[in-house]
C-alpha cells in the first residue's frame, strides 16, 4: 500500500478544479492504455464540487465518456431519485450533461429497488456486480479501479465507514449494509476498506475548516477503526487533496508549503 501524499490548494474552488483536471488526465491515460477507465465516485460536498468542476472544464471533451465505467463508494439507502441520494446529486452535478453509456453507470441499489428495504441483500447484489466486472485485471472481487475518490467527513468517515462502527472492521466482504449511521440517513451501503485498497489510486478530498481536525487525526497515526480515513490507501498512490482551511491543523512536518 502507498504512503499518503498531500497537495494543498488555496481554497475549495481551486481544489475542485485541480482535482477535476487531474481526473481528466487519469481517465484519458487509462483509456489510452487499456481502452477503458474505471472510476469510483464519492458523495458529499467535496465530491460533488469536483464533478461540477469537471462539468465546467473545457477539457472534459478529451474523455471518451462511452468507455468510462462509474462506480460508487457509498450510497444513502433511500428511494430512487431522492435528492439526498449520492447518485441523484452526481447526476445533477455532471452525469446528466455528458454522453455516458447507461450500462456503465453502476449505481448502488435504492431502497425501493428489487431488494426493497433489505440493505444487506442490496449490498450483496452490488458486490456481485463488482465481482462480475472484475475480470483478470481486477484485484480480488472488484474491477481494477483507476481512481477511487472519497470525501472525508468531519468525524474522519470515508464512504459510509464510520469511526468505531462495524464498517471499518470488515475484512472479507467488498460491500456492506450500514445501519445506525451517525449521519443521516441511518441506512446506507458502502464499499469496505479491502475494496477501497484494491484501487490503483485513492484520492481523499477535504476542503473547509470543518474538515481540519479530521485531516490532522487521520494523518497523524490514528488507526482505521478510530479514523477510517487513515485506512484508505491505494495500491500505487494515496493522494490527499486539501485546501488550506482543511490543512490548518496538520503538523508542520506534514504540511507541504510549496503546493499551496
Ligand atoms: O454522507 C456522506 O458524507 C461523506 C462526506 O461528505 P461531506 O459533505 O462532509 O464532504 C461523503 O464522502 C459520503 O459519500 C456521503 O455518503
Amino acid at each position: 500500500m502507498s504512503t499518503p501524499q498531500l497537495v494543498v490548494h488555496r481554497d475549495k474552488e481551486l481544489m475542485a478544479q485541480a482535482a477535476a483536471a487531474r481526473l481528466i488526465t487519469r481517465i484519458v491515460d487509462a483509456q489510452a492504455s487499456t481502452g477503458a477507465a474505471n472510476v469510483v465516485l464519492t458523495g458529499g460536498r467535496n465530491g460533488n464540487g469536483v464533478l461540477a468542476a469537471l462539468a465546467a472544464a473545457p477539457a472534459r471533451d478529451a474523455i471518451d465518456w462511452g468507455r468510462l465505467d462509474l462506480w460508487w463508494g457509498d450510497e444513502r439507502f433511500l428511494p430512487e431519485g431522492d435528492p439526498e441520494r449520492n447518485v441523484t446529486q452526481a447526476r445533477e452535478a455532471l452525469l446528466d450533461s455528458v454522453p455516458l453509456d447507461p450500462k456503465r453507470v453502476h449505481t448502488m441499489p435504492a431502497s425501493d429497488g428489487p431488494w426493497g428495504a433489505d440493505a444487506e441483500a442490496a449490498a450483496e447484489a452490488y458486490a456481485e456486480e463488482l465481482a462480475h466486472a472484475a475480470g483478470p485485471a481486477g484485484h480480488g472481487a472488484v474491477p481494477a479501479f483507476d481512481v477511487l475518490m472519497l470525501g472525508v467527513g468531519p468525524d474522519t468517515h470515508v464512504a459510509s465507514l464510520f469511526p468505531e462502527h462495524p464498517g471499518p472492521r470488515e475484512t472479507e466482504r467488498t460491500v456492506i449494509g450500514v445501519h445506525g449511521s451517525p449521519k443521516p440517513p441511518p441506512t446506507r451501503i458502502s464499499l469496505t476498506l479491502p475494496a477501497i485498497r484494491a484501487a490503483r489510486e485513492v484520492w481523499l478530498l477535504a476542503a473547509g475548516e470543518d474538515k481540519a481536525s479530521a485531516v490532522a487525526i487521520a494523518l497523524s497515526g490514528a488507526g482505521e477503526i478510530q479514523a477510517p480515513a487513515a485506512g484508505a490507501r491505494g495500491r500505487a498512490r494515496t493522494l490527499w487533496l486539501l485546501d488550506t482551511a482543511a490543512a490548518a491543523q496538520l503538523p508542520r512536518s506534514l504540511y507541504p508549503p510549496a503546493s499551496a
